[in-house]
């Protein structure tokens, strides 16, 4: 039988990126002769990938933004992010001993996150993780993205696993959302960047700490989702 798989989203869930995206958002808004923004808010912004991030944070500033500057500024974003690579950005408290213990218990796992694939893969590799994951899909690997169902369902074929025993984490809206209408079970992490809490979105289950996303707790949403 095809082994099962948890399909982790990146930002806010598997790795504590916010201190980086802070940085070079504030890089691209001040090229731009806007406001700096504070941690607070940029939790509002992210979530739907770095273009979505700066159409947000001048939409806040009731600032116009043309196709062209928007086009610019996702260039000098990532231009910038990628340079400072990977910056202050860790993996959460627990997530690794979490992933060893999916792993040897037979789980694949894989990353399916609205960052640009190739900042997703370089961020893995820089913090040495990469080759644990069966594939990284970001926000441009496909035409859709989270919260459409397509971009889970399509990470976990690419993974080569089956949706049938698949378990979401993320941290945001967009995957709950992309999760339950994919009918996939989503585990939410309520320490990541979401303006609302996440039991707003209804997950299947919330955690506070990866000690709590035990193999019991994995078997169980694939056994309950079977029936
Ligand atoms: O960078 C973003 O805006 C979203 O990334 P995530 O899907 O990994 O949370
Ligand atoms: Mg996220």
């Amino acid at each position: 039988m095809t082994k099962p798989i948890v399909v982790f989203d990146l930002d806010g869930t598997l790795v504590d990126t916010a201190p980086d995206l802070l940085d070079s958002l504030n890089h691209c808004l001040e090229q731009s002769g806007l406001e700096r923004v504070d941690p607070v808010a940029l939790r509002r912004y992210v979530g739907q990938g770095a273009r979505v991030m700066i159409e947000r944070a001048f939409e806040a500033q009731q600032k116009q933004l043309s196709p062209e500057q928007l086009d610019w500024l996702v260039g000098l974003f990532l231009e910038h992010y990628s340079a400072h690579m990977p910056g202050q950005s860790q993996f959460f408290a627990g997530v690794i001993t979490a992933m060893d213990r999916l792993a040897t218990a037979g789980f694949m796992l894989a990353v399916c996150t609205n960052k640009f694939e190739a900042l997703a893969v370089k961020l893995l590799a820089e913090l040495g993780e990469a080759d644990r994951f069966a594939t990284i899909c970001g926000g441009d690997t496909f035409t859709f993205r989270k919260p459409d169902p397509r971009h889970l369902v399509e990470t976990i074929l690419r993974a080569g696993g089956d949706p049938a025993r698949a378990v979401m984490v993320g941290d945001s809206r967009a995957d709950i959302d992309a999760a339950k209408a994919a009918g996939i079970p989503v585990i939410a992490v309520d320490f990541g960047y979401t303006d609302l809490p996440v039991n707003n979105f209804e997950p299947s289950r919330i955690i506070s700490h990866y000690d709590e996303l035990t193999l019991d707790m994995a078997n169980g949403l694939i056994m309950a989702a079977a029936l």
